[in-house]
């Protein structure tokens, strides 16, 4: 705990209950008690130092990672610490690295696709790092398009083996996160071929590398693509290209939950909708949600505590200058994004829960909710992660200059997170998917089927389409069924006009094809939808601690006033609203703000966030910026030495030069 708070007269205005409000950010007492151990585990070892890592060149950086994630490996051992508290402790290490392709998607990936008997011999090396695995899907040529891949596994029933084949350049793999350095293995996604037919992609168990030098491994060509967006940030990540000449791999390495192979090359498809090879991605994306309030939590938590100690102008009678914070245009842009952070956590719990309770029907062979979770999963993925990325950028530009300094921590985290835009799905083209089953949702609507989970909304089509909004006072707009009203029927409408006008196509696909950017729009009504509908929900259940609920009562209000505001244009064209009652939810909205104001430092103090996971000077707990930036400057190479290299060869030729044709004249 810091000395001197320069920022207790903020705390001291708080009017709830802020150690009950982590256990509501959280989700837990427990899980606020784990994530604390864990953070300040992280914090106080040497070796997890990170405020150095934008001055490291990339081989530093990357040895820099293996050590990390080496270190931190050996403190999970010692410590005997749980799944729980593992997955904590690497959050904490902060620094993107093969590792979390290894658990995030190479041990999904088998659990989810191999057999018994295959998860029985590759989870225990995989647990034990006895192997390390990336996931190699996208090619040069083809990402979001995964059917167009083109590695081929052809089947050679003479050696009982598949051949893994690049035929062309473009089917190099190109991206895989770990492939470049670190992994020995791969699941690796090809066309499967077999009795001279193409069977679609299918994964495979691949080594590439030798488990005694580490060596690539005979027809196996690989390295890492080179330096990506932004000093440090993800280039810890070794993202790899791997080509095959004719690479022979055991029959039993095909992932065969799904689908198999005999012996004799007869290929069998189980009785499973293939959509479930799929599976790795969905998970990722719902982990990519919940990552998405993490990323935007931490950047609005530098801002606002910045926002709190920056002083700029002075009243008029010339006192003391004002903080930023209580502007209201510096409001009006940093507490819609604390809101979205609190909407998209409890959004994110939702997620996790559905993709939970997904995988328990998937088990019991029930698939009907296989859409549900797909639509939900890429829908929000695309929106969580899109807002996240321009709200760092613009809590950057919320702390003026000083944001743009390494320092403040922003920089950083806007380069390591944008590409979260486009791994795991590009977020335009899950939207369409989005989109795609509401126009096949509206079309089932006129046969009576009734839409479910997400999309039950839609079966109330017949009032929906014609209701208006009853609000007539700012007040009015506090009322949640009068929000859930609005933004049910601005989706619905949205998703029936785009049907309307694609019916009138010559066909459904040149319909889809010609309204696609509509479409989109649609389908971000829709996941918007969901997100206003969770928090609501959120904040009807009874949540312990003084104060606690009616502050996330004024988030979810935020947040939802918000979204209406930005895209009134949506509410007023589709009729969902009139202009009159636009301005009355904005008038509400600077209500809110003000309601918002003396909690701001303490909502985002909930996060509970170490300075060490923070790593930003101006977000400090204790708020002592400036010394802290001073200081920081000096860190800087350039600083090692007064006089810089170069001045001999190039500024003082210069400068002398300048003097001799002064002194001439
Ligand atoms: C400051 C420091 C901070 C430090 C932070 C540290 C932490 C950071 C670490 C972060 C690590 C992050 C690691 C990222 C790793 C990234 C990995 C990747 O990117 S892996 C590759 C991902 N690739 C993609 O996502 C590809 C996207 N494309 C697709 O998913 C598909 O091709 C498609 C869905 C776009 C199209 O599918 P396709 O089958 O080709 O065609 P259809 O559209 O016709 O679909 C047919 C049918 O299937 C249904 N469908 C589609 N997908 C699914 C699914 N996933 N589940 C269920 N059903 C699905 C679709 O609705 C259609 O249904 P139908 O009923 O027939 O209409
Ligand atoms: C940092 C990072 C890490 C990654 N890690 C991995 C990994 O570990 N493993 C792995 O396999 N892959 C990985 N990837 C690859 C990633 O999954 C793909 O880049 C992603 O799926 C997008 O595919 P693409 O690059 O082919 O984009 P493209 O599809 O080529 O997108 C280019 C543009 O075309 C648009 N577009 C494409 N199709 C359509 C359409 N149907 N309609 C409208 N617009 C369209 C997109 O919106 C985009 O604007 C990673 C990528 C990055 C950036």
């Amino acid at each position: 705990m810091a000395e001197v708070d320069h920022l207790a007269a903020e705390r001291a205005t708080a009017r709830f209950d802020v150690e009950e409000m982590k256990v509501a950010w959280a989700g837990s007492r427990h899980a606020v008690h784990v994530a604390d151990r864990m953070a300040r585990l992280v914090a106080s070892d040497p070796v997890f130092r990170k405020d150095n890592r934008t001055m490291l060149s990339r081989k530093e950086l990357f040895k820099d990672t293996l050590r990390k994630a080496a270190h931190a490996w050996k403190r999970i051992v010692e410590l005997r610490l749980t799944e729980e508290e593992a997955d904590l402790l690497r959050q904490y290490v902060d620094q993107p690295g093969y590792v979390d392709l290894h658990w995030g998607m190479f041990v999904p990936a088998i659990k989810g696709q191999g057999t018994e008997e295959q998860q029985h011999k590759w989870l225990p090396l995989a647990y034990k790092f006895q192997i390390i695995g990336c996931y190699a899907q996208t090619e040069l040529g083809h990402g979001s398009n995964v059917q167009g891949l083109e590695t081929t596994a052809t089947f050679d029933p003479k050696t009982d083996e598949f051949v893994i084949h690049s035929p062309t350049l473009t089917s190099s793999k190109w991206w895989p996160g770990g492939l470049g350095k670190a992994s020995t293995h791969a699941v690796v996604y090809a066309r499967l071929i077999t009795e001279g037919k193409d069977y679609g992609i299918h994964g495979f168990i691949v080594q590439l590398r030798s488990l005694e030098d580490h060596s690539p491994l005979p027809g196996v060509t690989l390295g890492d693509i080179g330096g990506k967006f932004g000093s440090g940030a993800y280039n810890s990540m070794d993202n790899g290209v791997l080509r095959f000449d004719h690479v022979r791999i055991p029959r039993d390495q095909m992932l065969m939950r799904l689908s198999q192979v005999t012996r004799e090359g007869k290929y069998v498809h189980s009785n499973v909708p293939k959509q479930l090879l799929y599976g790795t991605m969905v998970y990722v994306r719902q982990s990519i949600v919940a990552d998405a309030s993490k990323a935007l939590s931490r950047a609005v938590c530098i801002a606002v505590r910045y926002s709190a100690v920056r002083k700029q102008f002075g009243s008029q009678d010339g006192g003391p200058e004002t903080q930023v914070l209580n502007y209201k245009t510096q409001q009006s842009r940093l507490f819609p994004l604390l809101a979205s952070a609190y909407a998209f956590r409890f959004v994110g719990d939702w997620l996790n829960w559905l993709y939970t309770d997904v995988t328990q029907k998937l088990e019991a062979k029930d698939f009907s909710t296989l859409q549900e979770a797909h639509a939900c999963t890429a829908g929000l993925k695309a929106v969580t992660t899109s807002v996240t990325a321009d709200a760092i950028e613009e809590c950057r530009k919320l702390c003026g200059g000083h944001g743009y300094l390494n320092s403040s921590g922003l920089p950083e985290l806007f380069a390591v997170y944008v590409p979260a835009c486009t791994y795991e799905g590009d977020n335009v083209v899950l939207l369409l998917q989005v989109a795609r089953i509401l126009m096949k949702t509206v079309s089932q609507l006129a046969s009576g089927k009734q839409p479910v989970g997400t999309m039950a909304y839609m079966g109330k089509v017949q009032y929906l389409m014609q209701c208006k909004s009853a609000v007539s006072s700012a007040e009015d707009w506090l009322n949640p069924d009068a929000i859930q009203e609005a933004f049910e029927a601005r989706a619905l409408r949205m998703a029936v006009n785009c049907a309307q006008n694609i019916s009138q196509a010559a066909s459904q696909e040149e319909g889809f094809y010609e309204r696609s950017p509509d479409l989109l729009e649609a389908a971000v009504a829709h996941i918007q939808l969901i997100i206003v509908t969770k928090f609501i929900e959120k904040v009807h259940q009874e949540i312990p601690g003084h104060g606690v609920k009616e502050q996330l009562q004024a988030l979810c209000n935020v947040y939802a006033l918000y979204i209406l505001h930005k895209h009134l244009g949506d509410f007023l064209a589709t009729g969902c609203i009139t202009p009159r009652q636009g301005a009355l939810a904005n008038e509400q909205l600077g209500k809110l703000y003000a309601q918002v104001r003396p909690n701001a430092v303490a909502l985002v103090d909930a996060f509970n966030y170490t300075d060490h996971y923070l790593g930003s000077v101006l977000g400090r707990y204790d708020g002592d910026v400036y010394p802290a930036l001073y200081e920081e400057a000096w860190k800087d190479p350039l600083n090692e030495t007064v006089v810089p290299e170069g001045y001999h060869e190039y500024l003082r030729p210069l400068i002398k030069q300048q003097q001799l044709k002064l002194s001439r004249l």
